[in-house]
């Protein structure tokens, strides 16, 4: 079985962005292990984020693995500028994409392919590609904004795709992402996630490095 040794994935949507550079070299040398670089185009979600041009610019800034995710409603069109830039990329299941191809382009060109679900959406959707997704992305708040309060019906798909996992049925991280903080991490943890993104959590905190500690439980 892979390592499930916690991954803390600290969110640059809530970092300072007039000083990104700084934000992005403060949260890596506070430990955290990857940088989240969360994509929103207006459509997808009712929020306009950044593009490859900013998440290029925070590259420069750290050597952590970086963590795309694409909330965007063409990912297949506009994959080809992330895929150099990333370690990994999640795309929607939601989105409007032959979901088995993007997610084979991910991995051809190098990147660990990650499949998220957003809360609505019934886990079964993404059923049809186990095997085909390195990270399940559980959104544990509706896409779109930083700063959400964490939505506990969201550990239900957790589990669920952990007892996917132990029947062996594929192995893949379990991600979980939106009103990540110790006390939501701890639920998610226990209900088999593995990587914890948290943006406020991390950002806002007096002491970030105590914080992304406190994360790992
Ligand atoms: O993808 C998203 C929001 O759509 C997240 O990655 C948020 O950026 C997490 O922020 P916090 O809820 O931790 O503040
Ligand atoms: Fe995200």
């Amino acid at each position: 079985m892979a390592d499930r040794t916690p991954i803390i994935a600290p969110s640059i949507l809530a970092s300072d962005f007039s000083r990104l550079g700084e934000e992005v070299a403060r949260i890596s040398e506070a430990g955290g292990d990857w940088i989240h670089c969360d994509v929103m185009d207006g459509h997808f979600v009712d929020n306009i984020s950044f593009g490859s041009a900013f998440v290029e610019a925070a590259t420069r800034h750290t050597d952590k693995h970086i963590d795309v995710h694409l909330m965007i409603s063409r990912p297949d069109h506009y994959l080809d500028r992330y895929t150099p830039l990333a370690d990994s990329v999640s795309v929607h299941v939601e989105a409007d994409h032959d979901v088995a191809q993007t997610l084979s382009r991910i991995r051809a060109a190098g990147c660990l392919a990650g499949l998220a679900i957003s809360p609505p959406t019934p886990l079964e959707k993404v059923e049809p590609f186990i095997g085909q997704f390195d990270i399940l992305l559980v959104m544990t708040v509706n896409p779109g904004f930083g700063g959400q309060p964490f939505i506990p019906e969201t550990i239900e798909k957790v589990q669920a795709a952990a007892e996917w996992r132990a029947k062996g049925l594929a192995d893949f991280h379990i991600e979980v992402d939106g009103g990540i903080n110790t006390a939501t991490a701890k639920i998610a943890r226990e209900a088999g996630a593995d990587i914890f993104v948290a943006g406020t959590a991390v950002f806002k905190a007096s002491d970030a490095a105590a914080e992304i500690e406190a994360l790992r439980g």
